[in-house]
């Protein structure tokens, strides 16, 4: 698509695009295969109704999000390359990822093998450390926001609800099971939340469930404040996979391993394609 330097300037509408297939329901609406029609470029249109957005005072954060995403560039990171609006609707236009949702996948595999969990976990460590370069953080990492490109490259695909469900909304109706312990006492936190939510992004991948999951919110509320921290015997995962897991899942955030140092431990040395994406 036209590379311009803000994804705005150039003035999209819906005639410029085909639409295609639905590829699914989004929080605020449908996202729908299309096709930029001079380029042929295929992307992903998220259609978002602006009396749900409006509703739920998303408004200024979809569009700080939007600010925030159309500037990062980064292989691991969905593209949005613009957006437009009509009436009743706003519409994003961001990178179709071709293999579709992570969180689809993990469900199916119940849990990923070490190397495909860790080749994951490199790969979004490099994209987190690209975030933090430029004091972007809260990239909802957590399998939903996550999508596969047609390598089999995984894509953070969240923004706008990060910023919506980060705050005390997500207490309220998203999953508890990420936040790390400063944003469950709600003080002070930066970007080391995010080493903590891919400490419990890794562990889900390997064992196919959260850490500190629990029936009731207060539960899980108190596990993740103790860092209740339980390996389960099956299925049988290496040492060196639960010791870096056990240095992201630290309390105080100034103990966590920094992002670089994850991709320096023997585990991700070991496991993770250097390519970042998982061959089998
Ligand atoms: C991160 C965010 C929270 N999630 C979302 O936005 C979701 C909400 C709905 C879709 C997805 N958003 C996107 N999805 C894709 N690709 C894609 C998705 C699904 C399939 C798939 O498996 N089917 C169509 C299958 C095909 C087989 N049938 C049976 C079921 C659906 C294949 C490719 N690219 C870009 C986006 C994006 F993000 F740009 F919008």
């Amino acid at each position: 698509l036209q590379a311009s330097s803000e994804a705005d300037k150039k003035r999209w509408t819906l005639n410029d695009f085909d639409i295609g297939k639905p590829l699914g329901r989004g929080k605020f609406g449908h996202v729908y295969l299309a096709r930029e029609k001079r380029s042929n470029h295929i992307v992903a249109l998220k259609v978002l109704f602006k009396n749900q957005l409006k509703q739920s005072q998303v408004e200024h954060q979809l569009r700080r999000e939007v600010e925030i995403q159309s500037h990062l560039r980064h292989p691991n990171i969905l593209r949005l390359y613009g957006y437009f609006y009509d009436q009743k609707r706003v519409y994003l236009i961001l990178e179709y990822a071709a293999k579709g949702e992570l969180y689809k996948e993990l469900q199916k595999c119940k849990y990923f093998s070490e190397r495909r969990a860790a080749t994951y976990v490199a790969s979004l460590a490099r994209a987190l450390i690209y975030c933090h370069g430029k004091h972007v953080i809260h990239r909802d990492i957590k399998p939903e926001n996550l999508l596969v490109g047609a390598q089999g490259e995984l894509k953070i695909a969240d923004f706008g609800w990060s910023v919506h469900t980060f705050n005390r909304r997500r207490t309220m109706c998203g999953t508890l099971d990420y936040l790390p312990p400063e944003m469950v006492e709600s003080v002070e936190h930066d970007a080391s939340v995010d080493i903590w939510s891919l400490g419990v992004l890794c562990f889900e991948f390997l064992y196919g469930m959260p850490p500190f999951e629990a029936k009731e919110h207060s539960d899980t509320y108190r596990r993740i404040v103790q860092v209740d921290l339980k390996f389960p015997a099956k299925p049988v995962v290496s040492s060196a996979a639960k010791d870096l897991i056990s240095q992201m899942l630290v309390k105080d955030s100034s103990q966590r391993l920094p992002l670089k140092k994850v991709l320096e431990h023997p585990w991700i040395v070991q496991n993770a394609d250097p390519s970042g994406i998982y061959k089998g």
